[in-house]
């Protein structure tokens, strides 16, 4: 049987950042359904990858597709369509101070539906409990959240539209090893219950190991993809000192 078509698809992607060549003829396909994560050294251009797949930044030359739409050629309503089939959560949680929880995960229906309040209110408490915060969250603002629940309160935003993709950008980036195991559960079981894609950018190893059917390793500009195995044969100097240095090896470790 032939393979499913890629849901998302980057070809010869060519970033140039400030006189910088940060992707050299990048290639990466995701499969639908799959968690894939994106490694590299810091600086190496993977939230720069991240932001040009879902339409922020525009790369100097490549394509990228995505559920099988040119997204460097469409037009804003075009783009406005596909922002409504993934959801991301960005690096710093991004959640605005201003507004309470429910409303900031009502942000991307405000957005893009005319849903009325009374089911928005719904929908943000079933996103809640879907990422395990109490009920009473929803009347919160992030300032009176700990760091594991703002990135879950980010997260049921990411999902408000029921995406068939989510973006995520270090997820458990300043999060002790206790919440970020939990959050690393959580996506697992919500791509699973869900039949998520997941895109993560990810420096955990932990989170690696626990979550990702696929790594893409960002190296000297180019991406390798595969099995953490079978990317971890690779004799890059920068992926034997990741994956096979003390916290690599102790990643392993927990896991085996
Ligand atoms: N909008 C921008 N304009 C100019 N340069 C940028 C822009 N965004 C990112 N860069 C540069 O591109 C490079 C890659 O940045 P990026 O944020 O993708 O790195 P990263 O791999 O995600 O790093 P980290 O793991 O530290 O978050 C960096 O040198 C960064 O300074």
């Amino acid at each position: 049987m032939a393979a499913p078509d890629p849901i998302i698809s980057v070809r010869g992607l060519v970033t140039n950042l400030g006189g910088r060549l940060i992707h050299d003829h990048v290639d990466l396909d995701v499969r639908r359904g799959e968690v894939i994560a994106i490694v590299g050294g810091s600086g190496s251009g993977k939230s720069v990858l991240l932001r040009s797949i879902v339409g922020l930044m525009r790369p100097a030359s490549g394509s990228i597709h995505v559920f099988g739409e040119d997204v460097l050629a469409m037009d804003n309503g075009a783009m406005r369509a596909l922002q409504r089939r993934w959801g991301v959560l960005f690096q710093d949680g991004a959640l605005f101070s201003s507004q309470t929880v429910a409303e900031n995960i009502q942000v991307p229906l405000r957005e893009f539906t005319d849903v009325p309040q009374p089911l928005m209110n719904e929908i943000a408490a079933i996103k809640l409990a879907m990422v395990g915060l109490e009920a009473d969250t929803a009347a919160k603002y992030p300032s009176e959240l700990s760091g594991g629940m703002r990135k879950r309160a980010s997260l049921a935003r990411a999902l408000a539209l029921d995406p068939e993709i989510v973006f995520l950008d270090e997820p458990t980036a300043g999060l002790d090893p206790i919440a970020a195991a939990a959050f690393d559960a959580l996506i697992a079981s919500l791509q699973k219950s869900l039949g998520l894609t997941v895109f993560m950018v990810t420096h955990d190893l932990d989170t690696l190991h626990a979550i990702a059917s696929r790594v893409a390793v960002l190296v000297d500009r180019k991406l390798k993809v595969g099995t953490i195995d079978a990317v971890r044969a690779d004799p890059n100097p920068w992926i034997q000192e990741y994956f096979s240095g003390p916290r690599g090896r102790a990643a392993i470790g927990a896991t085996r």
